[in-house]
């Protein structure tokens, strides 16, 4: 298995309390992602799309199965093996605040990430800032802007800018174009696409979009009620 697969092998997710009992939020997930490849997740609310998201990059474990990335099962990594290979892994959420500083400028917390993951020097950082802020049609006087004072969809696009900027191995996508609009919503998906196709990025889209699901996805999972109903290649 070489380095941008991903292959999920009998995941079981079961979240337990005392009212519920035992729910089974996901049900023997299999999937298998070759490099460069682009999945999009797709399914009806609380059919354990963000779940699958979250074992993906570590914020739970699952209760049983193992997930493999460049052939290592990361379902043991703890804290530490996590923050080491965050070059390698990427995710944004439909809500970004658990990513970005809201004090702090645009432009820093994007640097940030440049300057504890890159070796890129002061002035590659700025050029590699201002280029994607083009890609994604966000105004550069933005940069000097506090997180806090952008809008909800600035601040996803930031995120996803964030990501990108590092080219990581891996980018696993929740939800990063509900609420926007349309031109917002085609910035982001150019920039998927463009990361996809230059840096033949592993990404994992979930998304109830068909439509965004066919443009920047090569492989679809369907999932209800916790399981894949239906899996293969998208034809354009
Ligand atoms: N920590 C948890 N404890 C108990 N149940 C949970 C937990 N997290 C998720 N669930 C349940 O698991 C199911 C799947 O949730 P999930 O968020 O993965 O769905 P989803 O497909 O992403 O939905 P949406 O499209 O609405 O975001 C839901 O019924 C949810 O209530």
């Amino acid at each position: 298995m070489g380095v941008g697969e991903i292959a999920i092998q009998n995941v079981n997710q079961i979240y337990r309390s005392e009212i519920q009992g035992a729910f089974h939020a996901l049900c023997d997930i299999n999937i298998r992602l070759e490099k460069g490849e682009n999945l999009a997740i797709e399914g009806e609310s609380g059919s354990g799309k963000s779940t699958l998201a979250r074992l993906l990059i570590g914020m739970e474990k699952p209760t049983s199965g193992t997930i493999l990335l460049d052939g290592e099962d990361i379902t043991p990594w703890n804290y530490r093996t996590w923050k080491s290979n965050r070059k390698k892994i990427q995710a944004v959420f439909q809500d970004s605040s658990g990513t970005l500083n809201p004090a702090r400028s645009a432009f820093s917390n994007v640097e940030e990430a440049l300057i504890n993951l890159t070796s890129y020097n002061r002035k590659e950082r700025k050029r590699r800032i201002y280029d994607l802020m083009e890609a994604v049609y966000m105004n550069h006087k933005l940069l000097d802007t506090p997180v806090c004072r952008l809008s909800g969809g600035e601040q996803r696009r930031l995120s996803l800018l964030r990501a990108m900027a590092i080219e990581p191995d891996y980018l696993i996508m929740d939800e990063v174009t509900s609420g926007l609009d349309l031109i917002s919503t085609d910035a982001v998906l150019t920039l998927v696409e463009n990361a996809a196709k230059l840096h033949r990025c592993s990404c994992v889209f979930v998304t109830h979009s068909r439509k965004d699901a066919m443009r920047i996805s090569n492989r679809i999972a369907i999932m209800q009620n916790g399981r894949i109903v239906e899996q293969g290649h998208l034809i354009k």
